[in-house]
């Protein structure tokens, strides 16, 4: 029997890919749609701006948008809920869900740091999930937060997740050109952003700088040791409307050569064997001079795969590469319903 699940925060940008990946979904059935009040009560297809390139899910365009009530009826035999809230809401509203017994997989930032809430990539810290049973306790909730990390960090942790297993880490630098998406549909306005670039996107540095190391750090005695490297990001907005694309330098603490590092990405592949829907190889690597770029990539494996190319030589550091990802499918909605997916097949 399939699990029920709801989204908050359906009619977003990111609302709208968790749609496209729960609407026909081997392990979930979606049975939830809540947004605000203003889209409460209104058929999903009018409650919504869909602005994806395929139509609304058949199933899905006549659903009735609730409110993000967790004592409202369609939620009662709702077990997990994903939440695409914006992190003021998230905030609020994330914790009354758990009260209540959900399981709340969250992409947004409002928990992410908190040290009872699991920060987590499947193929990297999956063994984080052990939080839950911590956070239950403390808080005393019979659900839980669990959250995936900020869009950008995701692409960079998993590119380092088997660099720093082979070889360690010392410091790493990494320079963002971000995808308009990221910001939400009325994120970013097209004057400001077309012939243009903006070299800043609020607090994204400082959370790519925070998360990597909860992510990469490790889990003991119910607490999370933070990785011990440096890190630098540098974060742009770009024209491009999905796909964030990331120049990373990395200084290892073994030396490690180009292609050393080129065939540790290509055999990262943990969680092959658990027939998860939504995964996909985590790294795929690009020969070509000119790849990956965000047009003709992004949607590698489903979205949900990092492009990588470029690895090369640094006189500086030891290697340089790019690395590429869908970021509202594997930095955002994907790594959710993967979260969720990992989650039911390892512990339910
Ligand atoms: N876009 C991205 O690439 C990424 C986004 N995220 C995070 O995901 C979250 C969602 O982002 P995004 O989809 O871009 O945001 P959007 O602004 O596109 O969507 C916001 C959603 O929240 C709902 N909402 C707004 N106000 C309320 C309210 N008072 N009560 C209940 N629901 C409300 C909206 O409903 P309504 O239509 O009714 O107003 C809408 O469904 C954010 O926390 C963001 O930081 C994370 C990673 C990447
Ligand atoms: N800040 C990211 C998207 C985002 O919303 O990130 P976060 O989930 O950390 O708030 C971007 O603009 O591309």
């Amino acid at each position: 029997m399939k699990i029920k699940v709801g989204v908050l925060g359906a009619t977003g940008s990111v609302g709208q890919r968790f749609i496209q990946l729960l609407a026909n979904h081997p392990m979930f059935e979606l049975t939830a749609l809540a947004a605000s009040e203003r889209s409460a009560g209104k058929k999903y297809k009018d409650a919504c701006y869909w602005f994806q390139d395929k139509d609304i899910p058949e199933n899905i365009k006549d659903m009735v948008v609730i409110p993000t009530d967790p004592k409202h009826k369609e939620f009662e035999d709702v077990d997990i809920v994903f939440s695409a809230l914006p992190a003021d809401l998230a905030k609020k509203y994330e914790p009354e869900f758990a009260k209540e017994g959900k399981l709340v997989f969250s992409n947004a930032s409002a928990y992410r740091m908190e040290e009872d809430v699991p920060l987590v990539i499947p193929e990297v810290n999956g063994d984080h999930l052990e939080l839950i049973e911590i956070q239950r306790e403390k808080r005393g909730w019979d659900g839980a937060i669990i959250t995936n990390p900020n869009c950008s960090t995701i692409c960079a942790v998993i590119t380092l997740k088997p660099i720093m297993d082979k070889f360690g880490l010392e410091a790493v630098f990494i320079a963002t050109m971000q995808a308009v998406s990221g910001a939400g549909y009325n994120g970013v306005p097209s004057m400001g952003i077309l012939d243009n670039l903006i070299p800043y996107i609020k607090n994204e540095e400082e959370k790519m700088q925070t998360e990597s190391l909860k992510l990469l750090g490790t889990l003991k005695d119910g607490k999370v040791e933070l990785a011990k490297f440096k890190l630098s990001a540098s974060c742009n907005r770009v024209a491009v409307i999905d796909g964030h694309t990331e120049s990373i330098f990395v200084k290892t603490e073994d030396g490690a050569e180009p292609e050393e590092i080129k065939e540790a990405m290509d055999k990262f592949d943990p969680l092959k064997d658990l027939n998860l829907p939504t995964y996909a190889k985590p790294i795929v690597i690009r020969e070509e001079v000119d790849r990956p770029q965000p047009r003709l990539d992004r949607n590698t494996g489903n979205g949900m795969s990092i492009v990588v190319g470029r690895i090369r030589k640094d006189p500086i550091f030891d290697v340089k590469y790019t690395a590429l990802e869908h970021n509202t499918i594997r930095g955002a909605a994907g790594a959710s319903v993967l979260n969720a997916e990992y989650f039911v097949k390892k512990y339910l």
